[in-house]
């Protein structure tokens, strides 16, 4: 069940390259998140359709251009039908290692039935005879956050293990899956919840994911607070007797504009007395059922701290609370959890640290874990402060198509000052934008973030030679690479009943690209072309042989 990582010792000593030196100059590592290499080339592929000369001209030169796979099993996920994520690419492009991600510990926890033996379990089902269990999680089967089948797993384990009152609060998603399939999803839960045999079941509430409970780098509490006010008290503007009438009503909005799933308002779920079907209480079980941890961290926070102000949690019920798995194993959080979470090890983050080399990270909010926390392999700490420097621009709060430019500019300007300075051996910033934008399902917004990204790569990459130094451009997983959906078959467009085109929200299973260059670059570093399967674990080892270290045995062989 665990990975290569921990079955082998790892040798944590980083030793020199043979053919590049240490040069002293900067090596900037720069992720373009959700930037695929699509075989689609119509004008739904938003990268395709934008004005991208510079990465465009990074193709040409095919010995120094390639792509890597960055989904399924090459990424640690269950299967190569699973799309790649920003959690399991990050963890990949920070460790040189493919774990066995969340996803598919849960699935393995569950098929041997080692999840029902494991001190979490044993935990909240102290709850199940007298009080109710609680889950809260995303309602979807994209694999990304959670699997419907795994909420299932649980609860059927549960009514098993004698729970008698079980209340669902339900996330709703239309951003790893399509828009509008909340409605088969609430369908199915609501029928299989009623055939557990003598267990009172109930969805109980919920709302869009954007908006209610999974904020995620604490870009807005707000959106938790909502989550908390609706899972836990029981208050919402929006009440129903049954979540399938709630889901159905908020998708149709105010009239003027119809609401997607990731966008529903919370909503309570309310009996024939209008009370709340599903308050949460002392003494009372919670497990979040979602495996990923960005967007789970801060509604953990609520529910373990004693000692919390992000919001005014007006209750705070002793509860028995999981997680899926530990989110943070710096935090410890939550301090108990359903399944052990990937142990990654011997990340690149620690190895450079303990070298002395001195790193610059930066992000906008949105993705600032994702070049700190995920990269150092799920940890919200530094290795070395003195040595770290991450710098965190604050994201907007609004739906992105409306601000495609996000913070692009303010990450290049970061970026260009940081190479600059000469403080820095390695730069790594991430651009938000094909991934952010590419979720609203807006093309022509997608198509404008793409444009804008381009043109700041382009700043970053000469100021990068301008200081003498070796760059490699990268991505995480696709997303901007296809804005529509597409028949299984023929892979043509696919329309809805109103003849514009059904817009595909979720990343996409492309591979993505990656290059290497810079001024400091010696004219005979090529990709070598042995392997054609590589993956993002193959490009920690390659940045780490730019900043003039062999790739550690742990990891898997470089691109060069
Ligand atoms: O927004 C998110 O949470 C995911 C999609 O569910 O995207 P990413 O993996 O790129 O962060
Ligand atoms: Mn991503
Ligand atoms: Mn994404």
């Amino acid at each position: 069940m665990y990975t290569r990582a921990l079955k082998m010792a790892i040798d944590k000593t980083l030793k020199p390259h043979e053919k590049l030196s240490r040069n002293k100059k900067p090596v900037l590592v720069c992720i373009l998140d959700g930037w695929g290499e699509n075989v689609a080339k119509d004008k739904y592929n938003a990268i395709h359709s934008a004005e991208t000369p510079v990465t465009d001209s990074l193709k040409e030169n095919s010995k120094r251009w390639r792509t890597v796979r960055a989904h399924g099993t090459a990424v640690g996920l269950p299967s190569d039908a699973d799309m790649g994520n920003s959690e399991v690419g990050h963890n990949a492009l920070g460790s040189g290692q493919v774990i066995d991600q969340g996803a598919r510990l849960v699935d393995i926890a569950l098929d041997d039935g080692s999840a029902f033996k494991l001190d979490g379990w044993k935990y909240i089902s102290e709850a199940f005879p007298n009080n109710t269990l609680h889950f809260i999680g995303l309602l979807s089967d994209g694999g990304v956050h959670s699997r419907y089948n795994q909420l299932i797993g649980f609860v059927k384990g549960a009514a098993k293990d004698g729970a008698k009152r079980i209340r669902v609060h339900i996330l709703t998603d239309g951003r790893d899956v399509p828009d509008g399939t909340s409605v088969k999803f609430v369908e199915q839960l609501e029928k299989d919840l009623e055939s557990l045999d003598g267990v009172d079941a109930k969805i109980a509430s919920g709302g869009g994911r954007m908006h209610v409970t999974m904020d995620r780098y604490e870009a807005d509490w707000r959106i938790v607070e909502r989550g908390w006010h609706a899972h836990v008290l029981g208050e919402a503007d929006h009440k129903f007797k049954s979540a399938l009438e709630g889901v159905k009503k908020l998708r149709e909005g105010d009239g003027s504009k119809p609401v997607t799933d990731q966008w529903l308002p919370p909503f309570v779920v309310v009996g024939d007395d209008d009370k709340p079907v599903g308050t949460i209480e002392d003494g009372d079980a919670v497990a979040l059922f979602n495996f990923r941890s960005d967007r789970m961290v801060e509604i953990s926070k609520a529910f373990e701290y004693e000692d919390f102000n992000a919001f005014d949690r007006k209750r705070f019920p002793k509860t028995k609370f999981v997680g899926m798995m530990q989110y943070d194993g710096d935090l410890k959080l939550p301090a108990r959890f359903l399944v052990p979470p990937p142990a990654i090890s011997g990340v690149s983050g620690e190895l450079l640290a303990q070298e002395g080399v001195t790193t610059f990270a930066c992000s906008e909010t949105q993705k600032f874990g994702h070049v700190t926390f995920f990269w150092n392999g799920n940890r919200s700490g530094y290795f070395k402060e003195d040595l770290e420097t991450y710098v965190e621009i604050p994201s907007d709060t609004v739906p992105f198509n409306e601000a495609p430019e996000m913070k692009a500019r303010e990450i290049t300007e970061a970026g260009k000052e940081a190479l600059l300075s000469g403080k820095y051996d390695m730069v790594r910033v991430n651009y938000a934008n094909p991934d952010m934008v590419g979720h609203t399902g807006d093309l022509e917004a997608c198509v404008s973030a793409c444009t804008l990204v381009d043109s700041c790569v382009k700043e970053l990459l000469d100021t990068c030679d301008k200081m003498g130094g070796r760059w490699l451009l990268t991505a995480d997983h696709g997303n901007a690479d296809d804005m529509v959906q597409r028949q299984k078959k023929s892979n043509e467009p696919m329309m809805g009943e109103d003849g514009k085109f059904l817009p595909l929200t979720s990343h996409t299973l492309a591979p993505v690209p990656v290059a290497i260059g810079g001024a400091g670059l010696p004219e005979d570093i090529v990709f070598r072309e042995d392997l054609p399967k590589a993956g993002l674990a193959n490009i920690t080892g390659t940045y780490l042989n730019l900043l003039g270290f062999a790739t550690p045995a742990h990891m898997e062989p470089s691109l060069i």
